[in-house]
């Protein structure tokens, strides 16, 4: 099966801004792939061009195993986009314009259906130029999904909905997943890339810094390692703390993966004692509930937002 979205090398410059860095990053078939990121980071500059109205510097792209740039009208009846700011015409009336763009498909979407799944009826005779960020945001996923797509770009597809808005959006992104579309979505928040995305691809500063399932990405690759205390033979009568743990005495080890919880623990016994902790460090690493964000600042020291 073609592989729906390769990225390979691609750089993008704007005058001395380095947008993308050689990036390279593969979206599965009938997946959904989230790509995630702070601010800046390229996400916008990697989805333009995979849409064909941004031409990288260098690197190779294949959307459903063509160039954007060079077969725009193979790609257009396949592919639904949703740009950042809708990109809409705004004298038009939201349900107008749906109902206009369906008749350009062969076979469109029941507009009726998109209108109840995305709540457009309140809204649905208003025109674009009078419409809140957040409904042009759920008219700008309606005309992307009408034309019904096999693969879909979605650029930060929740920005400035409402959380109830937001779940709505969350729930037609799964559907299309269960109808077996492929979507690539951008986004800085780390909960919609954990609760939609089979596979995240992290970026930063224009190339991926990690990809994985959340899974994976959110499992301590590192094998849970060891912590040994031991008190040294009291010589003098009294307990020295030593570099080499001595099995013989009064040795202890912990085995596992550790909460901050238990680290604490640890680290109040070893006080008391006046043991020397081996291996601390790794204790601290092991965290039972890492999330995206604790990915993200490990790997680069800052905080996604
Ligand atoms: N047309 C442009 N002209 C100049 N600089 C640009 C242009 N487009 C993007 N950039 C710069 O390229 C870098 C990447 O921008 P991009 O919009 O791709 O990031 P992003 O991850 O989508 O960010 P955001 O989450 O804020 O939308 C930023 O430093 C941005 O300022």
């Amino acid at each position: 099966m073609t592989c729906p979205v390769e990225l390979t090398d691609v750089h993008r410059s704007f005058g001395t801004t380095r947008a993308l860095a050689g990036l390279s990053l593969r979206a599965g078939a009938g997946e959904i792939t989230a790509v995630l990121g702070p601010n800046g980071a390229g996400k916008t500059t990697a989805m333009e061009i995979c849409e064909g109205l941004q031409r990288p510097d260098s690197g190779t792209v294949r959307v459903l195993g063509h160039d954007p740039r060079t077969a725009p009208q193979v790609l257009r009846p396949r592919v639904g986009v949703m740009v950042q700011d809708g990109g809409l015409p705004v004298m038009a009336r939201a349900e107008e314009l749906l109902r206009h763009v369906a008749r350009l498909y062969a076979h469109p979407r029941e507009v009726n259906d998109l209108v109840d799944a995305l709540g457009l009826a309140p809204f649905a005779r208003t025109s674009v130029r009078r419409l809140s960020g957040g409904q042009r945001q759920r008219l700008a996923l309606a005309i992307a999904l009408v034309g019904r797509p096999e693969l879909v770009f979605l650029d930060e597809p929740s920005a400035g909905l409402d959380p109830q808005a937001r779940l709505a959006v969350w729930e037609l992104v799964r559907s299309l997943r269960a109808d077996g579309v492929s979507v690539v979505l951008s986004t800085h928040l780390m909960d919609e890339a954990a609760q939609l995305a089979d596979r995240v691809v992290i970026i930063d500063h224009g190339a991926v810094i990690a990809e994985g399932t959340v899974t994976e990405l959110t499992t301590p690759v590192t094998p849970p390692r060891v912590a040994t205390a031991a008190v040294p033979p009291a010589h003098d009568g009294a307990p020295r703390p030593t570099d080499q743990p001595d099995p013989a005495v009064g040795s202890l080890q912990l085995t596992g993966r550790f909460t901050p919880e238990a680290r604490a623990a640890v680290e109040e016994l070893a006080q008391r004692y006046e043991l020397q902790v081996h291996g601390s460090e790794a204790v601290g690493g092991l965290g039972a509930h890492r999330t995206l964000e604790d990915v993200f600042l490990d790997l680069t020291g800052r905080s996604l937002r």
